[in-house]
């Protein structure tokens, strides 16, 4: 794992300055906030979570599709692992992915077969796409084998689901670091890389977000492989999204954003989203999530 690090750490050298320059206005039409929503893994990561909180989200759910078909699905609901059944009857009805967070999250500071033994059992109560943290401690201390091993093995159990590895960029201190995580993350089978738990401060972020999309082009490059990116952790309102859309746009270009290449992980977005297209389009959504 060190000899690949070292063969990508050239590229990140030659990476332009982060400026920040990234335009959003031209962006903020009823088709990109219809595109942002359909990316949205709609996330509920609360402690007083019960199975009676996340049936109802997933009534409201129900409703709203209900409600207005010609709005496009989230692209997934994100929830603790033991409510993954809760997500298998009560989204029967739509094709949204049934996503958990899993593996020790947030702190990921657990044993691995334990952390294995949660993930099966939430496949087998119905779960298809799995979010897990990078161990950060091992991580920062170099152990980099070990945390590829970890994701390797992690993987390999997942018949086939998309796996989402969280980098945690606010923990990691530095670009190259986060640089180094996500090519480490994507080399070890990652299907997406994610910044953040949205557990810790400072959460997703504009410039991580850009080097994360300046390692997946490369990645691409040099093995033809699409990774896809979920921003998430903070991102509550619509010019928010805008930004991160503006940067996948910038660096990766119209191809990387749909729901299998594009994520926005949030619990407060979607209301404010679908306010915002309601002046837009002059509608009315209720605030329904
Ligand atoms: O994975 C998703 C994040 O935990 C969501 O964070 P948020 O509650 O700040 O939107």
């Amino acid at each position: 794992m060190e000899l690949l690090l070292e063969k990508f750490k050239d590229q990140f050298h030659q990476l332009p300055e982060y400026n920040g320059n990234f335009e959003i206005t031209e962006y903020r039409s009823p088709e990109v906030l219809k595109k942002i929503f359909s990316c949205i893994d709609l996330t509920s990561l609360n402690s007083t979570d019960s199975t009676a909180s996340i049936e109802d989200f997933c009534n409201r759910l129900n409703a709203f599709h209900h409600k207005n078909p010609e709005m496009p699905l989230v692209s997934a609901i994100c929830v603790y692992p033991v409510f993954a059944g809760v997500l298998k009857s009560r989204l029967n009805k739509l094709d949204v992915k049934r996503a958990v967070v899993a593996g020790g999250f947030p702190s990921s500071q657990t044993f691995l077969d334990l952390k294995v033994q949660e993930i099966k059992k939430a496949l087998e109560l119905g779960a298809n796409e799995v979010d897990i943290v990078l161990s950060v401690g091992e991580f920062l201390e170099g152990n980099y084998s070990f945390v590829a091993e970890e994701i390797k093995t992690i993987k390999s159990v997942l018949e086939g689901h998309h796996l989402k590895v969280i980098l945690e960029t606010g923990a990691l201190k530095n670009n190259q670091n986060i640089w180094d995580a996500a090519i480490l993350s994507m080399a070890s089978g990652a299907d997406f890389i994610k910044t953040s738990t949205g557990k810790l401060s400072p959460a997703a972020t504009p410039e991580a977000v850009w080097v994360m999309s300046h390692a997946i082009k490369i990645w691409h490059k040099e093995t033809g492989k699409k990774v896809g990116l979920k921003a998430a952790g903070g991102i509550s309102t619509t010019e928010d999204s805008l930004l991160y859309y503006s940067i996948v746009k910038n660096v990766l270009g119209d191809d990387w954003l749909c729901p299998e290449l594009f994520r926005i992980g949030a619990s407060r977005l979607a209301n404010n989203l679908l306010s915002d297209l309601a002046v837009l389009e002059g509608k009315d959504f209720h605030q329904p999530f």
